[in-house]
């Protein structure tokens, strides 16, 4: 509840008036019956000139109230969506902060979930809070008071009716909380898998894995249907039981005015207020029921909310000035181990690399390559040792000092919607349209944006999807040199270009980026052969360290590498 309230503050007038509206249209609701009573009683004594002014003053009753109804609606929803939408920007930038690890611990597709559902939950809370909270207590006080008052003698007739309403509420109510619970759960597994599978869904057709996506997806869906349809039955009998309930108690109180009417007529004119109040209780204790189940429900949303905005971030920078750091890289007896596993994935890692050294690193697949790579850029940072850039321990120099001096090129190359120009100046904010010849002639882009009529303002669809795999690793190799760097580190960036383009590529950066330090993985020895080092990862080990002709000399491993790529291709 925390969040609500210190989200709320920013509109506490708003709040304030919504409040106010809502005793004017509860005091207002409570007085018509009392005014009709009067009417009735004017009409029966043929009081001409008192139904009248009595009908003018219900009609005015009934539209302040109707407009104090309307006032507050305006601003409830004005609030919800207003608080709504800054726990959501709020958690979105918490999440800005959070490191890879923190995003894993969550994974991506139920932080969307958390964003979107989660927070209209929330919403339809706070709309709830603000239009019923207060209404409830006043009407059912109100009523109940103003029911006694009427008819004294028929007080059994309203106990009767407000132990039954409650206990069918707190039955069923107390129900569907637990199921809504359920519900959101299965809400996240649907969001899960549907995008699961239409991201993945050229795999899914190439291997023709409709049907058993289909299955999966029915399984949940069918189990997210079934709450659907538990809740939804369990509405469906509320109605007409508390409907049959509301009834019962008009025709006893219909059935003994009569007996009281005999000793005093005017208790037939009390008959329709009395009624009226009957229905008003009923109707508070229903109201209050569904708030609360709806609180149950937007709970364990605010909880998972909660969870986002509690997660400590894995990685802090310090708070120092920026700096301009040279492009050396170290590694001291690195070792590093991803969450919930048991084996190191980094062991004792050991190297110092100069500014403006081409390394190449190559190894078996999942013997460490991306994650030793993932180090210098801090994404993740290394449970014993220390890494440094311009000699200086990653945990002491500030985010911006290091995002300026190391650029990443991923294995996945990752566009966003927009224009190509957008992308490209994610790695020189204010790049001019010569930075982005210069980048985009490095990584051999020139030729195909060229060919684009829009050129750099070329829109980039949502996922990238309007370009080819090879001009996506163009796109995002531009991106990573555009800024000159002073180290780059390509994780596979080649694999999708063609062996000439490759060679064209590692040619220009040797030309253009002679003083970047340039970090190359690959799985084809070929793509590092002209390296100044090449590093050697066994198992998480680095176990071979030297030039191409030193390790075909030296290494056992490099030299299996070497010989099971050598008759493939043209080393
Ligand atoms: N985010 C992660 N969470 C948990 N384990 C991971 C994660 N990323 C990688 N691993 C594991 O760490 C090991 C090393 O992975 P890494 O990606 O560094 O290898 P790699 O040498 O780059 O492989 P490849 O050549 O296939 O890209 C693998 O066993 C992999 O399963």
């Amino acid at each position: 509840m925390d969040i609500l309230l210190k989200h709320a503050k920013k509109y506490r007038v708003d709040i304030f008036w919504a409040v106010v509206m809502v005793v004017i249209m509860a005091v207002s609701t409570l007085w018509q019956p009392k005014l009709l009573q009067k009417v009735i009683d004017a009409i029966l004594k043929d009081q001409g000139d008192k139904i009248t002014s009595l009908g003018i003053y219900l009609i005015v009753v009934a539209v302040i109230g109707l407009l104090a109804g309307v006032v507050n609606t305006i601003l409830s929803a004005k609030v919800a969506q207003s608080m709504s939408a800054d726990i959501r920007e709020t958690a979105f930038r918490k999440i800005q902060t959070f490191s890879f690890g923190n995003i894993e611990r969550f994974q991506a597709g139920n932080i969307v979930v958390r964003l979107t559902n989660d927070i209209t939950q929330i919403q339809t809370l706070i709309m709830t809070i603000l239009q019923t909270l207060i209404r409830v207590p006043i009407l059912f006080v109100g009523a109940f008071i103003l029911a006694m008052d009427t008819i004294p003698d028929l007080w059994w007739i309203i106990v009767i009716l407000i132990v039954a309403v409650l206990g069918i509420s707190m039955l069923t109510f107390g129900r569907m909380g637990r199921h809504f619970g359920l519900m959101q759960g299965l809400i996240d597994r649907v969001n899960e898998l549907a995008k699961e599978n239409l991201m993945g869904v050229r795999v899914v057709k190439s291997f023709n894995q409709e049907t058993n996506e289909e299955k999966r997806f029915d399984k949940v869906s069918d189990d997210l249907n079934a709450q659907n349809i538990y809740v939804g039955t369990l509405f469906s009998v509320l109605i007409p039981a508390f409907t049959l309930i509301g009834n019962m108690a008009v025709v006893a109180a219909i059935y003994f005015v009569g007996d009281l009417a005999k000793a005093d007529p005017s208790t037939v004119t009390a008959i329709t207020s009395f009624i009226n109040y009957l229905m008003q209780i009923m109707f508070a204790i229903i109201i209050g029921g569904m708030m609360m189940t709806f609180s149950a429900r937007a709970m364990v949303s605010i909880k998972r909310l909660r969870e986002i905005l509690d997660e400590e971030p894995d990685i802090y920078y310090t708070d120092v000035p920026e700096e301009n750091l040279t492009g050396s890289v170290s590694f001291e007896d690195v070792s590093f181990s991803y969450e919930g596993d048991d084996k190191p994935t980094l062991k004792h890692i050991n190297f110092e690399v100069k500014p403006g050294e081409m390394i190449g690193i190559v190894g078996a697949t999942g013997s460490g390559k991306t994650t030793l790579a993932q180090m210098i850029p801090r994404l993740f940072d290394p449970q014993e040792g220390m890494v440094k850039v311009g000699g200086k321990n990653l945990r002491d120099i500030n985010e911006k000092s290091l995002r300026k001096t190391v650029a990443f090129v991923l294995q996945k190359a990752i566009l966003f919607s927009g224009t190509i120009a957008d992308n490209l100046r994610q790695g020189k904010e204010d790049a001019a349209e010569e930075d982005m010849d210069v980048a985009s002639q490095i990584a051999q882009a020139s030729e195909f944006i060229n060919r684009l009529p829009a050129r750099y303002d070329a829109e980039v669809e949502e996922r990238s999807a309007n370009f080819s795999g090879g001009q996506k690793q163009r796109l995002s190799i531009t991106r990573g040199v555009i800024g000159k760097p002073k180290i780059l580190i390509l994780d596979d960036s080649t694999s999708a270009l063609d062996a000439q383009s490759e060679k064209l590529v590692q040619k220009a950066l040797n030309n253009e980026l002679k003083a970047t330090t340039t970090f190359v993985i690959a799985e084809k020895i070929s793509s590092v052969i002209n390296a100044d080092r090449i590093f050697v990862m066994d198992d998480g080990e680095l176990v071979g360290e030297g030039t191409h002709k030193d390790l075909v000399e030296n290494s056992q491993i490099y030299q299996e590498i070497y010989n099971t790529q050598k008759g493939k291709e043209t080393v």
